[in-house]
């Protein structure tokens, strides 16, 4: 079954694809069209018939465990790899497809790849310039130098790549993505080389000049939480696909399966059958409207989404272990009928001591359930 997903949301800029690539000029955010594309190696398919749309200037994450295809669709957008069958089209225009390929450099596409990293023999500032080929030294020049002011680094122009720190460098790199002004940005892991903290401070920096240059733009990651921060909209992919297409919160609240569900939720998940339209689990019993009765389920609920009360209230339960994990806390709870823990994440304030006897309530709105895939 093919399903057509949609990247949009009020407000962005509509303006035609430029040509003439390398040039500085405005920058007019593209449409960005992915028909039906697939890819093939050998025998296998990287791709299989991928269909999406992303409206100009927003921000589209595509998520997916190793293997799933992101890297080969954000190499087929760059140009950089030719689709088996099907086009890609900017603002309209195809730019790979049965009928046309039009290299990388011509598509005006800035590119911020794992694999590109700079020049060591260039200056930061003939690095940046180096995409600009259509201007003059001179405006190049200039033109390079505006983009690393706008990431902070323009006071290290004269200086060499191995003179920066990891952090630096990926900001000379996104200066010289946005040096041209392209409609479109392509990331790919943009932060996976960072630590933990240098990563979220670049993130939030990189989003806040993608969003200046009003830029459509694509980022590769594979980590959910990444995605929902970075994305106006997110593709979840597998194996090739895409799984579902919305924005994060639509993802989050409404997910497609259960390997969506988990994507994006730390989950308890209990098998239960349903009768009567209800699932019986040892948390309680469910509304499952969805399902005939008879049907094997897994009732999947939040780990953020349960609650606890009193001994005596709700389902009795005995806290096995407690551990502080920095903003939350996560509570292995031993229940009657679950043979695993149940894991519950509180507040810090709200953690009880291991050995408590307490009572524990889930609340609806953080149940999902699913047909089980033993069926
Ligand atoms: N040049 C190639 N030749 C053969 N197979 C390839 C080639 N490039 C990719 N593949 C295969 O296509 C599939 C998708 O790879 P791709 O790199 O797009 O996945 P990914 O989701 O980006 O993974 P990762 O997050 O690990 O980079 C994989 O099974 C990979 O082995």
């Amino acid at each position: 079954m093919l399903n057509v997903f949609k990247a949009r949301a009020g407000g962005g800029a509509n303006g035609a694809l430029r040509t003439g690539r390398g040039k500085a000029a405005v920058t007019f955010a593209a449409r960005l069209d992915v028909d039906h594309v697939s890819r093939r190696y050998g025998q296998s398919f990287a791709l299989k018939d991928v269909t999406l749309e992303v409206e100009p200037s927003k921000i589209l994450c595509l998520l997916g465990p190793s293997g799933c295809g992101k890297t080969t669709l954000l190499r087929i957008i760059a140009g950089v790899e030719a689709p088996s069958s099907g086009a890609i089209r900017l603002e309209g225009e195809e730019v790979a497809g049965p009928n046309r390929f039009v290299p990388p450099e011509k598509r005006g596409v800035g590119l911020m790849f794992q694999d590109f990293a700079l020049f060591p023999h260039l200056t930061i500032l003939e690095n940046v310039a180096f995409g600009l080929r259509a201007l003059t030294k001179q405006e190049a020049k200039a033109e390079a130098h505006t983009a690393l002011e706008r990431v902070g680094l323009a006071h290290y122009e004269n200086e060499y790549p191995h003179i920066l720190s990891g952090g630096q460098q990926q900001r000379v790199a996104l200066a010289r993505a946005i040096a041209p002004r392209p409609g479109v940005i392509l990331m790919d892991e943009p932060f996976s080389g960072l630590d933990s903290q240098l990563r979220e401070s670049m993130r939030e920096e990189t989003l806040a000049i993608v969003r200046e240059s009003r830029a459509t733009c694509i980022v590769v990651t594979h980590d959910a939480e990444e995605a929902m921060r970075m994305g106006d909209v997110i593709a979840l992919m597998r194996d090739g696909h895409v799984v579902q297409m919305g924005p994060p919160l639509d993802l989050y609240r409404a997910p497609k399966d259960i390997f969506a569900a988990r994507t994006f939720s730390d989950l308890n998940e209990l098998p239960a059958r349903v009768q009567g339209g209800r699932a019986e689990t040892p948390l309680g019993t469910f509304a499952a409207p969805d399902f005939e009765d008879g049907t094997s389920v897994i009732v999947c609920v939040r780990q953020g989404g349960i609650r606890l009360l009193e001994a005596g209230q709700g389902t009795p339960g005995r806290v096995l272990d407690s551990r502080f994990l920095g903003d939350v806390g996560l509570l292995e709870i031993a229940v009657d009928g679950v043979a695993a823990p149940v894991l519950v994440r509180v507040r810090e304030a709200d953690m009880p001591a291991r050995g408590t006897e307490i009572g524990v309530g889930v609340d609806e709105s953080a149940v999902l359930i699913f047909a089980s895939q033993d069926d």
